[in-house]
């Protein structure tokens, strides 16, 4: 039986700069070098989330209205089986990494090259409201793997799970090394007046902004997970439009589309639009056969502030509601709803979703639906793609996104082990799987120089020889088979690759090139004169 969520309580500001010191110094000990010790605290994280099962549920329900399937999928499970695979791999990822060819050259090959895994340090995470154990412990997973310390700041705007966030890290992991400052603006201020080695934040791109600015008054890199404007493109030769219809309606349910990464906007060709939309009440019907509200399944919004944010785009369009509309504010409710639009500067193209709601935009050609997404927003978080094989690449090809998904809707992002991150303005760096090591990790390259090899590498010291630099010029530098407007030439070196090239490596191709060079020496002696 889960017990009730403690009363949320913010961390006292005073305590801030402590917490902040006291992980510093687990750090400074060392202990989070050792592979074990790491490896301990990934194991220990799961049987936390595990025995904190029944609470977390509990207050992902009472924060958010998210369904216990969802909690479990998306939330607790995801990142216990981000513990575990994080296990599965951490010895092969912190190892050091040989540096042979082609990083080094033959001529370096006796200084021992190799890059070594170390952790940056002492971590701040940063966690926003719609996925609040997920996007929280997640990167933690990432930290604890490369060895780092860790504070946390959960977001105040899911009070429950962030008590229970604190209670479960502060009780169960190495205590003072991972620790969680509950609270909002001026909790996160004292916590970005210290000083971290990495800052990772996942949450809007105006608050991505402060913490970016203010970490670089002090050099802190930082990870940005930030939001963004994600366009769907469904083109003519969409092989099922029911299907696409279905799909992207699955990325507006889950968690009432509280998801950085799904669609804000359909482009549509023009022609389609009516049997999409019949396509998307066939799907919403499938999906909630006695309404939307009535479902056990779909999220309520997470505060008045947002219901308000999202009601607002719906209010102030000049769009017409095709599918859903409903709103109760007394429940936080708002009914998935697509809205046909005809203007890009709608307010349901012009502002981020991050709620049920998506607009759908006819246009005349693919040329005209990809000027209008680069420019609503150029960089976004994601796109996604219904059209065949040559649109979808030219899509992909002619506008960049964070991630993109063929054919669905956030796909790409619904796999915990691959990359996931931004790009441009949706975000800075990635995490997830082998990333969320990188992420933490500092690739620290080391030469080893033996001393036997002093009189080889003496052209370094004064005074300068240029004779020994011209023979290491001759040792080192390769000859560009390219000349000065960029061309290839094909010089000797061309047709001597090309040849060895020739048949590949098998017995057949050594053949041939044997028969190559005998045919050219017999037509070579043979030449007439
Ligand atoms: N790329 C990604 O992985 C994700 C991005 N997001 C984005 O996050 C946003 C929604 O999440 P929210 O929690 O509302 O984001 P938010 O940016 O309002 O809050 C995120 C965190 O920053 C703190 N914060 C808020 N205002 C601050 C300020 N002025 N100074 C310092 N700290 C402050 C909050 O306490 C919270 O912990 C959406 O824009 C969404 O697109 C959300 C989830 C995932
Ligand atoms: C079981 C067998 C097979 C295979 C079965 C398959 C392929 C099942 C597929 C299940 C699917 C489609 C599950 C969908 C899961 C969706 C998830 C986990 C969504 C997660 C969303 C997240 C984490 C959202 C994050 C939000 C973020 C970051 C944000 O707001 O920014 C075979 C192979 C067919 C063989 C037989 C057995």
């Amino acid at each position: 039986m889960a017990t009730k969520a403690p009363e949320f309580q913010a961390t006292a500001l005073e305590a801030i700069p402590k917490i902040a010191s006291l992980a510093r110094g687990q750090f400074r000990t060392h202990k989070t070098k050792n592979l074990e010790w790491r490896k301990t605290q990934l194991r220990k994280l799961y049987w936390a989330l595990e025995d904190f099962k029944p609470q977390l549920v509990e207050a992902l329900k009472s924060d958010l209205g998210k369904s216990s399937f969802e909690a479990l999928l998306t939330e607790v499970d995801w990142v216990k089986k981000d513990c575990m695979w994080m296990l599965d791999h951490l010895d092969s990822f912190a190892k050091d990494q040989k540096l042979g060819s082609p990083d080094v050259p033959a001529t370096y090959s006796i200084m021992n090259f190799r890059v070594k895994k170390e952790p940056l340090g002492t971590v701040l995470i940063i966690g926003p409201y719609n996925y609040p154990v997920q996007l929280l412990l997640c990167p933690l997973v990432g930290a604890i793997a490369a060895g780092c310390t860790a504070v946390l700041k959960p977001s105040e705007l899911t009070p429950a799970c962030a008590m229970w966030t604190k209670e479960l890290i502060e009780k169960r992991l190495d205590s003072g090394s991972f620790s969680v400052v509950n609270g909002a603006i001026p909790e996160t201020n004292a916590l970005m007046n210290e000083k971290w080695d990495k800052i990772f934040f996942t949450g809007s791109a105006q608050v991505g902004s402060i913490i970016a600015q203010k970490a670089a008054q002090t050099l802190t890199p930082v990870v940005l997970e930030l939001g963004g404007k994600n366009p769907a493109f469904i083109t003519k030769n969409c092989s099922n439009l029911a299907l696409a219809a279905r799909r992207l309606l699955w990325g507006k349910t889950q968690n009432a589309g509280q998801v950085c990464m799904s669609q804000n906007y359909v482009l549509i060709d023009k022609d389609l639009v009516p049997t999409f939309i019949e396509f998307l009440k066939v799907a919403y019907k499938d999906m909630f056969p006695n309404g939307a509200k009535a479902s056990p399944d779909l999220s309520r919004i997470v505060n008045k502030r947002h219901f308000q944010r999202i009601k607002k785009m719906l209010d102030d369009t000049q769009g017409k509601i095709v599918m859903g509309g409903e709103l109760d504010e007394s429940e936080l409710y708002i009914e998935p709803t697509a809205v046909l639009v005809n203007s890009v500067n709608d307010s349901m193209m012009q502002e981020e979703s991050f709620g049920p709601i998506f607009s759908i935009y006819p246009v005349n050609t693919l040329d005209e639906a990809l000027n209008i997404a680069n420019l609503i927003h150029k960089t976004p978080l994601s796109l996604f793609t219904f059209g065949n094989k040559a649109e979808n690449n030219r899509i992909l090809n002619e506008m960049t996104s964070g991630g993109a998904t063929i054919n669905d809707g956030f796909f790409h992002g619904a796999v915990n082990t691959v990359p996931f991150g931004g790009v441009g303005d949706s975000g800075w760096g990635a995490y997830r799987g082998k990333a969320s090591f990188d992420s933490f990790t500092h690739f620290r390259t080391i030469a080893e120089t033996p001393g036997w090899a002093e009189k080889l590498i003496r052209v370094r010291y004064m005074p300068y020889d240029f004779k020994a630099l011209a023979f290491l010029n001759r040792l080192t530098e390769s000859k560009p088979n390219f000349d000065r407007s960029g061309k290839v030439v094909k010089g000797f070196g061309y047709w001597i690759t090309f040849l060895f090239g020739l048949g590949g490596k098998s017995a057949k191709g050594a053949f041939l090139r044997w028969l190559v060079v005998l045919v050219a020496h017999y037509l070579y002696t043979n030449r007439s004169s």
